[in-house]
C-alpha cells in the first residue's frame, strides 16, 4: 500500500466543517490519500510525509462531481429534433420512441461502446460518480439489458420502465407489465426506480399511475426517484415527499404547497431536489429557481440529465455555470450541489466530499479557485485526478 501526498493545492474544497466557509475550504492546502481514501487534508505547512507525491502547481481541487441523473445507455441521436425546437417546436417527450427504436436495434457491443465513450467524456470533465437510468428499452428484455449494461459501469442504476408508454400499447397493459414482470426482471440490476410523472404529457404518467409504479418498486426493495414538474405543474413533488423518494428531479414548475412540503420533509431526510439546467438550455424553457428552494432549506443537486432528447451534455462544469447564471445560485451553492448535493441525492456518504475516510475521488481545476468553473463557462478546466 502506498500513501500519496497531493501538494500545491491553491484552494481545496472539502465540505469539512472544520475548515472555512460554506464549502470547507483550505487555501495553500495538501491532501493525503491512502488505500483509495482521504487520510488527511489541511494546510500544506502541516502536511504529513507520504510514500509518493503529486504537485498540482497552484490549481484548485474539489470532490469529483456526482452526476446523480443521467440516461447514458442509448443509441442514435435526435439532433434534428433539437434543431426543430430551436426553430420553434415544443418538447413533449414524443421523441423518446425514436430513441427506443434505435436502442432496441443496437447490439450489446454497440451500446457498450457508446456508453463507454460517454462515461469517458464525463470523467474527462471531472465526474467521478454517475447514476444511469434505463428507459429506452420499454419492454422486459430491453429494459433488463440496459440495466445490465449500466451496471457494468456504475452501482447507481435506476429502473425507468415507466419513462413513457410505448406507442401502440394500451396504458393499463403497459403499467401491469412495468409493475409486474418488467420490475421482477430489472430489480436485480437496479438500486433505484424512477417514473416520468407528468400528467400534461400524453406519453408520460399521471399521479395515480406514478404512485402504482413507485409503490411496486419500493415493495421490490428499490429506492425511489421521481422525474416530475418538468413540463408543467403536477402531483410528482408531493408524491416524492409522501413516498420518501431520495430525489425529485427537474422540479421546474413547483407551487408554494410543493415547496412547503419539500421544506418540511427536508428536516427528516426528505427528497433532494435535482435541478438540470442543461435541459432548460436545450429545450429553450424557463429555468427553475434554485434560490427559492435553498432559502426554504431544501438540499439541491445539480445533474446533467445527459440524454439524446432534452440535454445531450455530460458536462457538470457547464451545469455549475448555468446554475450560477440562470438558477440564481451562488458559486458556492452550485459547487456544493454538483458534489455533496449529488451524493445526498444518491444517499451516498462516501463521495461528494473530501473529509477523512471519503473515497479519494478528486477533481482538479486548471485555475486557482473553483469559481473559475462558473467564471469561465465552456472552457475545459476540470478533470479527474487519479492518485493512490
Ligand atoms: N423527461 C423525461 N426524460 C428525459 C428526456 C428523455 C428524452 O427526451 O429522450 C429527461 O429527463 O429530460
Ligand atoms: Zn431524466
Amino acid at each position: 500500500m502506498t500513501s500519496h501526498l497531493v501538494t500545491g493545492i491553491a484552494e481545496l474544497v472539502t465540505h469539512d466543517g472544520r475548515f472555512a466557509g460554506p464549502l470547507g475550504v483550505v487555501r495553500d492546502a495538501a491532501l493525503v490519500v491512502d488505500d483509495g481514501r482521504v487520510a488527511w487534508a489541511g494546510p500544506s505547512s502541516s502536511a504529513p510525509a507520504a510514500d509518493a507525491r503529486t504537485d498540482v502547481e497552484g490549481r484548485a481541487v474539489l470532490p469529483g462531481f456526482v452526476d446523480s441523473h443521467t440516461h447514458l445507455v442509448f443509441a442514435g441521436d435526435r439532433a434534428d429534433e433539437f434543431a426543430a425546437r430551436m426553430a420553434g417546436a415544443r418538447y413533449t417527450g414524443g421523441g423518446i420512441a425514436r430513441t427506443v427504436a434505435a436502442t432496441r436495434a443496437a447490439g450489446d457491443d454497440a451500446l457498450r461502446a457508446h456508453l463507454a465513450r460517454l462515461v469517458a467524456e464525463a470523467k474527462a470533465q471531472g465526474t467521478t460518480t454517475l447514476e444511469i437510468k434505463s428507459g429506452y428499452g420499454l419492454d422486459v428484455v430491453h429494459e433488463e439489458r440496459l440495466l445490465r449494461l449500466a451496471r457494468e459501469v456504475t452501482p447507481e442504476t435506476t429502473f425507468l420502465g415507466a419513462h413513457v408508454v410505448p406507442p401502440g400499447i394500451d396504458r393499463n397493459a403497459y403499467l401491469a407489465l412495468v409493475t409486474g414482470p418488467m420490475l421482477a426482471a430489472c430489480a436485480p440490476h437496479a438500486r433505484w426506480a424512477d417514473v416520468f410523472c407528468e400528467p400534461g404529457s400524453p406519453h408520460a404518467f399521471d399521479g395515480d399511475e406514478s404512485r402504482a409504479v413507485l409503490t411496486a418498486a419500493a415493495s421490490a426493495g428499490l429506492g425511489l426517484r421521481v422525474h416530475a414538474n418538468q413540463l408543467g405543474p403536477g402531483p410528482g413533488a408531493l408524491l416524492a415527499v409522501e413516498l420518501g423518494a431520495a430525489s425529485l428531479d427537474h422540479a421546474t414548475h413547483l407551487d408554494d404547497a410543493d415547496v412547503t412540503a419539500l421544506a418540511d420533509a427536508a428536516a427528516h431526510g426528505g427528497p433532494v431536489v435535482t435541478l438540470m439546467p442543461g435541459v432548460e438550455l436545450s429545450t429553450r424553457s424557463p429555468y427553475p429557481d434554485a434560490r427559492r428552494l435553498l432559502h426554504a432549506g431544501i438540499e439541491v443537486a445539480l445533474a446533467t440529465d445527459c440524454n439524446p432528447g432534452t440535454c445531450y451534455s455530460t458536462s457538470m462544469p457547464l451545469m455549475i455555470a448555468l446554475g450560477v447564471a440562470h438558477l440564481r445560485m451562488t458559486v458556492e451553492q452550485a459547487v456544493r450541489a454538483a458534489t455533496l448535493g449529488g451524493a445526498r441525492a444518491l444517499r451516498r456518504d462516501d463521495v461528494g466530499h473530501l473529509r477523512v475516510g471519503a473515497r479519494a475521488d478528486l477533481c482538479v481545476v486548471d485555475a486557482p479557485s473553483v469559481a473559475h468553473l462558473a467564471y469561465r463557462p465552456g472552457v475545459p478546466l476540470a478533470r479527474t485526478l487519479d492518485v493512490g
